[in-house]
């Protein structure tokens, strides 16, 4: 059966009289990875917290896995791993100590599992070593791999490349996609940086002011066919465009000319341009950024 790992139905929260989340929606399906994006103060933490049941919802319902946090609170959190805060690791002790400590309050958890999760993570080389040797990135794998430990159907992770270096992101990237095949789970992800969110995840929500403002796959976003021409003409291009296929085009300057040619076919168009007298010096197709979408959508809200 296709039940969502994650279901926010209506969810509100006030604090101190002042709603924070106002009313939000969001599916996270099996085997998807899901960006939550937003700028500082949006409430995405607060938003996850309730979902990680370290905050309660002042109204509506949260289910994972199809139990609800509010009825099911052992079994709903039995399939949810997270990373909220920096994960609390004894730095004197070497990874796998850290992790064989973490799994003895757990029964379920084999030595089995914690090679193969120690694998899973990138981390075999350096497992013996102290926990204080290791760089933020690896800390990161190592909160994973305790965080994934017991096979969680969803891991939640609020902000994890903070303070991560280039490098580091890619490799945390390629780890996410990683998990999500090897270990048959979902990852719901927040950040407030747009290209994270954009190489990483299948689909996102963005959240403004408490406020889910749109949610879809990032390929809808990010591929609307927005065309740049520089030609010789561009307000006699734009009338014989809207005149021909009532293509609507936006007038920059008098030799530049924008718009989204949907489902129409670029090369089509260019020629009959051409045939029609004007000259095209270059097109160029650009793709909306989530920054652009954002901007849009939020009129200016800051993100980065
Ligand atoms: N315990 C609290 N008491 C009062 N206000 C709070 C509390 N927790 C959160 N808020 C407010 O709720 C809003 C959302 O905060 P939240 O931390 O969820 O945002 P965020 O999107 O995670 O931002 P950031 O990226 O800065 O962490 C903010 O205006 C914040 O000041």
């Amino acid at each position: 059966m296709n039940q969502p790992v994650l279901e926010l139905i209506n969810v509100k929260k006030k604090i101190k009289n002042r709603e924070i989340i106002k009313g939000i929606n969001i599916t996270v399906n099996n085997n998807e990875i899901f960006g939550f994006l937003g700028p500082n103060g949006a409430g995405k933490t607060t938003t996850l917290r309730m979902i990680v049941g370290l905050i309660k919802p002042s109204s509506g319902t949260i289910k994972i896995c199809g139990y609800s946090l509010k009825n099911n609170f052992v079994k709903a959190m039995k399939n949810i791993g997270c990373i909220i805060e920096n994960p609390e690791m004894y730095n004197y002790m070497s990874g796998l100590e850290n992790l064989m400590l973490f799994s003895s309050m757990n029964s379920a958890i084999s030595e089995k599992r914690i090679r193969e999760i120690v694998e899973i993570v990138g981390l075999s080389n350096r497992i013996h070593d102290r926990v204080s040797t290791y760089s933020l990135g690896m800390r990161q794998r190592l909160g994973i791999a305790q965080a994934i430990i017991s096979k969680p159907k969803l891991l939640i992770l609020d902000e994890p490349t903070n303070g991560l270096d280039p490098s580091g992101i890619r490799e945390f990237r390629e780890l996410l996609k990683k998990l999500v095949y090897k270990e048959n789970m979902s990852i719901l992800i927040s950040s407030h940086i747009l290209s994270e969110i954009q190489q990483v995840c299948d689909r996102v929500a963005i959240i403004s002011n408490g406020r889910i403002i749109k949610t879809d796959k990032v390929k809808n976003i990010l591929f609307d066919d927005k065309v740049i021409w520089c030609l010789s003409n561009s307000k006699k291009a734009s009338t014989l465009l809207y005149e021909k296929w009532n293509l609507k085009t936006k007038v920059i300057n008098n030799k530049t000319l924008t718009g989204t040619i949907d489902n129409y076919d670029l090369t089509t168009i260019n020629k009959f341009l051409i045939k029609n007298g004007i000259n095209i010096k270059y097109v160029q197709r650009k793709n909306n950024t989530l920054e652009e979408l954002f901007l849009e959508l939020t009129e200016g809200d800051k993100i980065v």
